[in-house]
């Protein structure tokens, strides 16, 4: 297993006071803490070459766990294995096999610098080979453009290309474990398509394995098989994206072209649209099958298609259902 997470707790201790100077005042001398469970009792394992979704609302512990795997937190109590490795033990050649990536993180650290000696300072930072880099340089350049950058100055980059070349320089030690935190935040349609197209292709091209959250239901779709959701700081759902969909969103959608005059076809679904002969029907999924093949038989259907509803649908209906129980 890449990732092996036991019963993973973290626990914050925030310093808290009441509102004005005497309470203010009081805190200097003596101070009140609360304690916050931000994840407790969690635990899931992740084979290595998967991606995997990592989901919740704001403040499920999402990040939390996330800054345990990559070692920049100590839990409060559990077992954590990353590659092996004790993540907050910090060893070197652990930093080395993971990246966290938090937003975007264009390049700008040294705006003087061209985009290749930002790279070669990286290459001396994480002792990587010249072959090794060379390689590993040509193949992100080429996944995500960045030839015709490499010698200008980071200064003079568009936001777009201090991103890409961000997110090269964040893997340009090519590490065996991603851990992406909200990876396309604030981007543009088509930025946060290279960012879905990069990592798909840099996961299937080097075997990575993927933790990844995101608020974008895009992201989700089109990169993670499976998905983790974690509520409250607790586990509500491990598991494939159509057993997500079967557990909090029992219905299917069919879609529907007829070229008989005015059917009655409410009498098989709930009519969500309607638009002179196509309608789109919500059904139970168990019924799917019996109430295609009625209407196959008994009207002259021009296209029929049966649909899963859009993952920000399940989503939402799973947040309402975690929020009532
Ligand atoms: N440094 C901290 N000190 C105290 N409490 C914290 C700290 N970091 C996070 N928390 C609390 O821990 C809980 C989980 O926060 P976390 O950032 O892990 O959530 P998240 O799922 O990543 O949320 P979001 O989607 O909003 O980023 C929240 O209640 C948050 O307020």
């Amino acid at each position: 297993m890449a990732v092996t997470v036991a019963e993973l707790s973290m626990t914050y201790r925030v310093p808290v006071r009441d509102t004005g100077l005497v309470a203010a005042a009081r805190a200097l001398v003596r101070r009140q803490y609360r304690d916050v469970h931000a994840v407790h009792d969690i635990s899931f394992q992740i084979a290595a070459g998967q991606v995997v979704g990592f989901l919740g609302r704001n403040g499920a512990g999402k990040t939390t766990t996330m800054k345990i795997l990559a070692g920049i937190l100590h839990p409060t109590s559990g077992r954590v294995r990353v590659l092996g490795e004790v993540p907050w033990r910090r060893h070197n050649h652990y930093l080395r096999k993971i990246a966290l990536i938090r937003g975007s993180q264009p390049i700008g650290d040294a705006p003087e610098l061209t985009v290749l000696d930002s790279f070669r300072y990286q290459q001396v930072l994480y002792d990587i080979a010249e072959p090794q880099f060379r390689r590993n340089l040509a193949e992100l350049s080429a996944l995500l453009d960045l030839d015709s950058i490499l010698q200008r100055q980071v200064r003079a980059l568009s936001l777009g290309e201090r991103m890409r070349a961000g997110l090269a320089l964040a893997l340009v030690y090519r590490p065996e474990i991603l851990f992406l935190d909200e990876p396309t935040i604030g981007l543009d349609i088509s930025a946060a398509k290279v960012i879905r197209t990069f990592i798909a292709e840099y996961s299937a091209q080097t075997g990575a394995t993927v933790l990844l959250t995101s608020h974008s239901m895009a992201d989700v779709e089109s990169l993670c098989p499976r998905l983790i959701l974690v509520d409250d700081g607790a586990i509500a759902f491990d598991g494939r994206r159509d057993e997500l969909s079967a557990l909090f969103a029992p219905a299917k959608l069919i879609r529907v072209t007829v070229t008989d005059d005015s059917p009655d076809l409410a009498q098989y679904g709930d009519v969500l649209q309607r638009d002179g002969n196509q309608w789109l029907l919500r059904v139970l999924r168990d019924e799917v099958p019996a109430a295609t093949a009625r209407i196959l038989s008994r009207y002259a259907v021009a296209d029929l298609s049966v649909e899963e509803p859009s993952l920000e649908h399940v989503m939402n209906q799973a947040y309402q259902h975690l929020r009532s129980s």
